[in-house]
C-alpha cells in the first residue's frame, strides 16, 4: 500500500491525463494501467464551458483520486490560487505543486516551489511538489510539510528516463515521506529502474499518451511499477567486478 497523506493506494502508478489522441484511447489506457490517480491541469482542464468536450466526463469519478497540477503557474501565490479553484470543486484536497522556473528545460522554480508548498501545507491541503532531483530541496520540502515528493527524472515530456540515479537514491534514502519520482519517463524500463532504487510511486504522462498504442503501454507501465517495486523489496544482488561461478564447484566427482 502507498499512504500518502491521509490516503492509501493499492497501485504505484499516477497517471497525467494530457495529449492523449482521443478519449476512448485515453480512457482505455487508464483502465489497462490500473491508476487510482489521475493528475491534470487545472488551468488547461475545461471546466468552465459544457459544450466542450471533458475527459472527466468520459470516466467513472469516483474510482479515481483526482491530483489537480498548478501546470502554468509562474509563482507560489498564482500556485496557491489554483490549488483553492480545484478544491473548491469538493473533490480534492490534494495538490501537485507545479511551478516552471523555465521555459525551455520546464524544470521548477525551487524558490517558489518551497513557498507554495509551506503555504498549502498550512491551508491544509495534501501536498505533493513536482521537484527537480535536487537532494537538499527535497529535504527543504519535506521539512515544509509536504506529503510526498516528486523528484523529476529528467525533464517532463523527454522521455530520457533517470539521468541521476545517485541522487535520486539519495533522495530516496533520506525521506520520510513517500517519493514518487514524476516527469521524463520514457519506457517501462526506466519504470521498473525507478521502483527498483526504491521509488515509492511513479508518475507519468507522456510515455502513455504519446506512445504508438498508449492502450497497450499503459498495461506495460502497470506491470513495470509491480515488477520494479517486487524487485525492490526482494533485494537485488550486489555488483561484483569479475565473475562468479552461477553453479557450485564442490562436490562435482567428475572431470579432471
Ligand atoms: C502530467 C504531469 O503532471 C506532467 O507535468 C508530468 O510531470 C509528467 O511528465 P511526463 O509527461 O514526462 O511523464
Amino acid at each position: 500500500m502507498l499512504k500518502v497523506g491521509n490516503y492509501q493506494f493499492k497501485s504505484r502508478l499516477f497517471l497525467g491525463t494530457g495529449k492523449y489522441p482521443d478519449f476512448d484511447i485515453q480512457k482505455q489506457a487508464v483502465d489497462k494501467s490500473g491508476t487510482e490517480v489521475l493528475t491534470f491541469s487545472v488551468r488547461r482542464m475545461n471546466i468552465y464551458d459544457p459544450s466542450l468536450p471533458n475527459f472527466l466526463e468520459k470516466i467513472d469519478v469516483d474510482r479515481y483520486t483526482f491530483l489537480p497540477n498548478t501546470a502554468g503557474a509562474k509563482d507560489a501565490k498564482e500556485a496557491v490560487r489554483i490549488a483553492k479553484l480545484a478544491a473548491a470543486s469538493g473533490r480534492c484536497d490534494m495538490v501537485k505543486v507545479e511551478i516552471i522556473g523555465c521555459n525551455k528545460t520546464l524544470l521548477p522554480d525551487p524558490v517558489e516551489t518551497l513557498k507554495a508548498t509551506e503555504e498549502l501545507v498550512a491551508e491544509g491541503f495534501t501536498v505533493l511538489p513536482y521537484t527537480s532531483d535536487d537532494v537538499v530541496l527535497a529535504k527543504k520540502l519535506e521539512e515544509a510539510g509536504a506529503h510526498a515528493v516528486m523528484p523529476g527524472a529528467s525533464p517532463i515530456g523527454s522521455g530520457q528516463g533517470i539521468i541521476n540515479p545517485l541522487n535520486l537514491s539519495f533522495i530516496i534514502e533520506q525521506s520520510s515521506v513517500p517519493v514518487i519520482v514524476d516527469a521524463g519517463i520514457g519506457s517501462p524500463a526506466d519504470t521498473a529502474y525507478a521502483m527498483e532504487l526504491g521509488a515509492d510511486g511513479v508518475l507519468l504522462n507522456t510515455a502513455v499518451s504519446g506512445a504508438d498504442n498508449p492502450v497497450k503501454m499503459a498495461e506495460a507501465m502497470k506491470y513495470a511499477v509491480e515488477a520494479g517495486r517486487l524487485g525492490y523489496e526482494a533485494g537485488r544482488i550486489p555488483k561484483k567486478d569479475y565473475a562468479v561461478a552461477s553453479s557450485p564447484e564442490e562436490g562435482i566427482s567428475v572431470g579432471n
